[in-house]
């Protein structure tokens, strides 16, 4: 059964299209790195998938048409990360993780038990539980990003959608949360994130979607997607691509000569 399954999934914004005909599908134990330029789509994409943005297509969660989902029901099959990360609510950081619970209230006994121990693991998968007690309003961006991504870790859905959470995080934090998503993946749950780092995108995902404005132009095993000839094409970078026993190592290191401009590239 598929977490997720978009069928010619198009959005259109200011009567422009910025994502157009996108097909793919998340299986359970896939960490899924959502790739490509600015204003590629992939933010649009993922609110069209999280039900925050109308769309052409079908998305379905667990098979089941996402349209039809009430917002507990989908909460309960999807975490969504926003890229937005302001937190306006004058609340400790333990408060505003224990909010991803809410989608499981009024379920069965025992749930609050259940709730403490998501709590706590999601505070402690983000190195937060020494902080649980602060209020978030004083903490550091990057603990910010931290204590919203421990938010949909508490929601424990089988699919997790998150936009570019390792902005602003440092290198310790950054491997932590791409860690934190191969457990997710090794747990039989599936992770969607998007990604500006080309070597963490590379390194940690089971296979990568590369989207060139609005069209998803790769999808496969990061070694196949993350290649010379691609970067060059839709990043307009050279880089140095090599593999090790953990995977792919990709930096870039230097644009492209004489890039063609996307307006060029259309003609
Ligand atoms: N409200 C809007 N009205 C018109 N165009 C929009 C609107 N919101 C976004 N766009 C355009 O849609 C395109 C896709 O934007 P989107 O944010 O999905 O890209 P992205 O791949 O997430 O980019 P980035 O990497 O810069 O975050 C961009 O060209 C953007 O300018």
């Amino acid at each position: 059964m598929s977490l997720l399954r978009c069928a010619r999934v198009s959005v259109v914004l200011g009567g422009r299209p910025v994502v157009s005909d996108a097909s793919f599908t998340v299986e359970p134990g896939e960490c899924v790195g959502l790739i490509g330029p600015n204003g590629a789509g992939k933010t649009s994409l993922m609110r069209a998938i999280a039900g925050r943005l109308g769309h052409g297509g079908r998305i379905a969660l667990a098979e089941r048409d996402a349209a039809t989902l009430s917002p507990p029901s989908r909460a309960r099959q999807l975490a969504y990360l926003p890229q937005d990360r302001e937190i306006v609510w004058p609340v400790s950081v333990e408060t505003l993780v224990a909010l991803g619970r809410l989608p499981h209230r009024g379920g069965a006994t025992g749930g609050r038990l259940n709730d403490a121990a998501a709590i706590q693991g999601a505070l402690a998968r983000m190195d937060l539980t020494e902080m649980r007690k602060r209020p978030v309003a004083s903490l550091s961006g990057g603990e910010r990003a931290r204590v919203l991504l421990a938010r949909v870790l508490a929601q424990q859905a089988p699919l997790l959608l998150a936009d570019e959470p390792a902005a602003g995080l440092d290198p310790a934090h950054q491997i932590a949360l791409m860690e934190t998503f191969a457990a997710l993946a090794g747990e039989g749950r599936a992770v969607l994130v998007s990604l500006h780092d080309l070597g963490l995108a590379a390194r940690w995902c089971t296979r990568l979607l590369l989207l060139d404005r609005g069209r998803l132009v790769a999808d496969g095993p990061p070694a196949t997607v993350v290649t010379a000839q691609t970067l060059a094409r839709v990043y307009g970078v050279e880089a140095d691509i090599r593999s090790d026993a953990g995977g792919l190592l990709v930096t870039p290191t230097g644009r492209v000569a004489n890039r063609l401009t996307p307006e060029s590239r259309l003609r």
